[in-house]
């Protein structure tokens, strides 16, 4: 592990003891006209540019971490983490909870009733086969909506359920009309929908727009599309249909955030998440890598405004805690290096302008950038910075602070004694870091003995 965690949630060390925060960082010596010394640049290649058809900054989430994160292999929740998951999401702000199936248990159908009764702000759908009996079930839990679902391609009609898509047209139909008459939400969504014939869903897509369907589903069930092919898609299918579109996108090629982002592009109108992606083998859209960091670049003030952005990290750790994993470290805003900043280069600039090497301001998250100061790429902007935090700063000139760090350039030749208190007194910080990894306290020493040093 790595001197320089900021904290996740298997509890590494905390931060302000390996590692310099952005609090101390100093005041920036420059500035332009476009990028001012300390903030943002004015303005941001990556934000969108709202054309007539991209929903990129009005979007809607219909979280399934209840559905098809049950669907993970690590996945039970009993009755009060279902509860705990659906009130945290809420909290957070999705739009839509998706429940499983009332028909696949009697615990299912119970919980499903249970949590429609807790009053969230979310609307509560659950997901079904499209059947009568399903749907009916469904309708007796007192869901805001019923989520129906067949598969489409001929992989799914040939080895799963047998039906033509004459017969699923028609029980489709069929089923619609029921949820409607309800009174409340239906989607339809085709399953395995891009190895689908495509004139024969956009038919079958046409058919459920004209009966009065609320939203259209499109899933990428096996994970295999690419964001073009996702693009012209949804494309086609928003010139067809005049309902709501609702995508959902597995991960098994690593395209789940970038196919949700372009369907979202293409017109689509609701995004399937689960929180840290669980779901059927490697999971769908994680609500933290979709929504989150790509959106907030993409549409900050809609993203910013709509969600309790500072709620993620406590929801990924609920869920992660449920099912057993830890956060991957590599997750974007929450995995424990996400704002951790290490090469001297790096640190130097961001110390002035945090903007340089970071597209997301942590801060949105209730999260604290951090610049590491214990390796041998370590700069001297970072050191300073570091004795600066320790309360240092008016005992060193940049020239004790270029010695103690160690600057190749600047200090004298080291001799490794093999002797920890020599070490101690003579060391300096990027000549130890060479011989093995520093701990924050070890590099904290190396500034007091020095600092020490210097008083006598
Ligand atoms: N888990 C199913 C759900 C499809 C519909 C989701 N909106 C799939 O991947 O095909
Ligand atoms: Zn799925």
């Amino acid at each position: 592990m790595c001197g320089t965690c900021n904290g996740d949630a298997a509890g590494a060390a905390p931060p302000a003891a390996n590692s310099t925060t952005d609090n101390a960082a100093p005041s920036a010596s420059t500035s332009n006209s476009v990028y001012p010394a300390q903030g943002k640049p004015a303005s941001s290649p990556y934000q969108f540019v709202q054309d007539y058809i991209s929903n990129v900054g009005r979007f809607k989430i219909i979280e399934s971490t209840l559905r098809e994160g049950e669907q993970f292999a690590n996945a039970f929740f009993d009755i009060d983490t279902k509860i705990k998951i659906a009130k945290a999401l809420d909290n957070f702000g999705v739009d839509y909870i998706e429940l499983t199936s009332p028909v696949a248990s009697q615990g299912s159908y119970d919980d499903c009733k249970a949590i429609c009764q807790l009053g969230l702000k979310a609307k509560i759908l659950t997901h079904v086969r499209c059947n009568m009996e399903d749907a009916r079930k469904a309708v007796e839990c007192g869901v805001d909506g019923v989520d129906l679902v067949i598969g489409t391609s001929s992989f799914l009609r040939e080895y799963s359920h047998g039906k033509s898509m004459d017969m699923i047209k028609s029980t489709a139909l069929e089923v619609i009309a029921y949820v409607k008459s309800k009174g409340i939400e239906v989607r339809f969504s085709s399953e395995d929908s891009f190895r689908s014939n495509l004139v024969d869903i956009l038919h079958l897509y046409q058919a459920c727009d004209k009966a009065g369907v609320d939203r259209v589903g499109v899933a990428d069930t096996v994970g295999g599309a690419t964001p073009r092919m996702v693009y012209d898609l949804i494309r086609t299918l928003r010139g067809c249909v005049g309902c709501d579109i609702e995508t959902h996108f597995h991960d098994d090629t690593g395209c789940a955030v970038a196919n949700a982002h372009s369907a979202l592009e293409a017109g689509a109108t609701h995004v399937d998440t689960s929180v840290l992606g669980i779901g059927e083998r490697n999971g769908i859209t994680p609500l933290s890598g979709a929504l989150m960091a790509r959106m907030v670049v993409t549409a900050p003030d809609y993203v910013k405004s709509k969600y309790n952005l500072k709620a993620l990290k406590s929801l990924e750790i609920l869920v992660a805690d449920a099912v057993q994993v830890n956060i991957p470290f590599n997750n974007p805003i929450t995995g424990f290096c996400a704002f951790t900043h290490k090469a001297g280069i790096h640190a130097k600039a961001i110390l002035a302008n945090p903007s340089t090497y970071e597209i997301i301001d942590p801060h949105d998250f209730g999260m604290t950038r951090y610049v590491s100061i214990n390796s041998r790429i370590t700069g001297w902007n970072a050191v300073k910075a570091r004795i600066e935090q320790l309360g240092l700063g008016s005992g060193f000139s940049d020239d004790q602070i270029k010695e103690v760090y160690g600057s190749p350039l600047f200090s004298t030749v080291f001799h490794c004694t093999g002797d920890i208190d020599t070490m101690r007194r003579t060391a300096k910080i990027k000549q130890m870091a060479d011989i093995r990894p520093l701990a924050i306290d070890d590099t904290d020493s190396i500034i007091r003995s020095y600092h020490l040093d210097l008083q006598v």
